[in-house]
């Protein structure tokens, strides 16, 4: 696994930290991880002979990281991108999913929904979905190297529709965060307007897009989970309190 490397006030650094303790002290504490996961700082090392690559870094490094690999990935590979988000270029905008394909040459998955990090490190039940491009049995390949008793993971056949809702309920949870204190009718609301208009504009986007996804973990139950208990929801509540930058908070 590629960690990107830190120093912590102590001085360690994160992946030896990882590496002897099999816990991520600064991003996911209190959580063992599997005893089979080796923190490396090396991205290049990290990916060598590797046929399945799963991305799950906040969306604004994943420019820089396909770069970085550009040219190191060989053979049959496969991806999937947890990536909640999308890049915005001068030329419109670009899912990461299409990104990654387009930088490393690899057919890309996606993997979406209604998954606090930390609830689902305490094996407490939730879904997923996977969006698929082309091949099913590839998105089956997926869905059962995620799938466990708690963990329950769906394949549809629209991968914009599902990178979409992942992207798109971001900003409908920072409005349900702005009308925090105004009650759960206005939340509601918020939700259920927010989840059309992702919808309307997933469609103008991608006409290929499908109703149904947005009934999926990826689409409804992940507007729920973030409105409620999201960082973005927070982040909102705070600023409409504070009155302070987004950018301080
Ligand atoms: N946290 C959550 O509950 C969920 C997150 N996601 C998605 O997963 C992705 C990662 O989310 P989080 O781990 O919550 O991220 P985060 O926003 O908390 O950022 C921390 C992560 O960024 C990495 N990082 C920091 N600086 C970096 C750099 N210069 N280059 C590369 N990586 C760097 C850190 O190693 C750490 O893994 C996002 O795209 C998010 O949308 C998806 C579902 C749930
Ligand atoms: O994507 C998430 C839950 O599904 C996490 O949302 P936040 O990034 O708003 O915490």
């Amino acid at each position: 696994m590629w960690v990107f490397e830190e120093v912590l006030p102590n001085g360690e650094k994160l992946t030896d930290v990882i590496n002897k303790t099999n816990e991520n002290v600064k991003y996911l504490p209190g959580i063992k991880l599997g005893r089979n996961v080796v923190a490396d700082p090396d991205l290049e090392n990290a990916v060598k002979e590797a046929n399945m690559l799963v991305f799950v870094t906040p969306h604004q490094f994943m420019d820089g990281i396909c770069k970085k690999l550009s040219g190191e990935i060989t053979g049959e590979v496969e991806a999937i991108s947890l990536v909640k988000g999308m890049e915005v270029k001068k030329e419109g905008p670009c899912m990461i999913s299409s990104l990654i394909s387009k930088q490393l040459g690899i057919n890309c998955c996606v993997l979406m929904g209604a998954n606090i990090a930390n609830q689902i490190a305490m094996e407490k039940f939730s879904e997923a979905t996977v969006g698929y491009r082309e091949s099913r049995e590839i998105a089956e390949t997926w869905v059962q190297l995620f799938s466990t008793p708690y963990f329950m993971v769906t394949a549809v056949h629209d991968v914009e529709g599902v990178e979409l809702c992942g992207t798109l309920k971001n900003v409908v949870a920072i409005a349900a965060g702005f009308v925090d204190g105004l009650g759960n009718n206005t939340k509601a609301a918020i939700m259920r307007i927010g989840l059309r208009e992702m919808r309307a504009l997933s469609k103008l986007m991608f006409p290929s897009v499908k109703d149904s996804t947005f009934f999926e973990s990826c689409g409804v139950a992940d507007v729920i989970t973030t409105c409620l208990q999201g960082r973005n929801r927070r982040v909102a509540e705070a600023f409409a309190q504070s009155g302070g930058k987004i950018k301080d908070l």
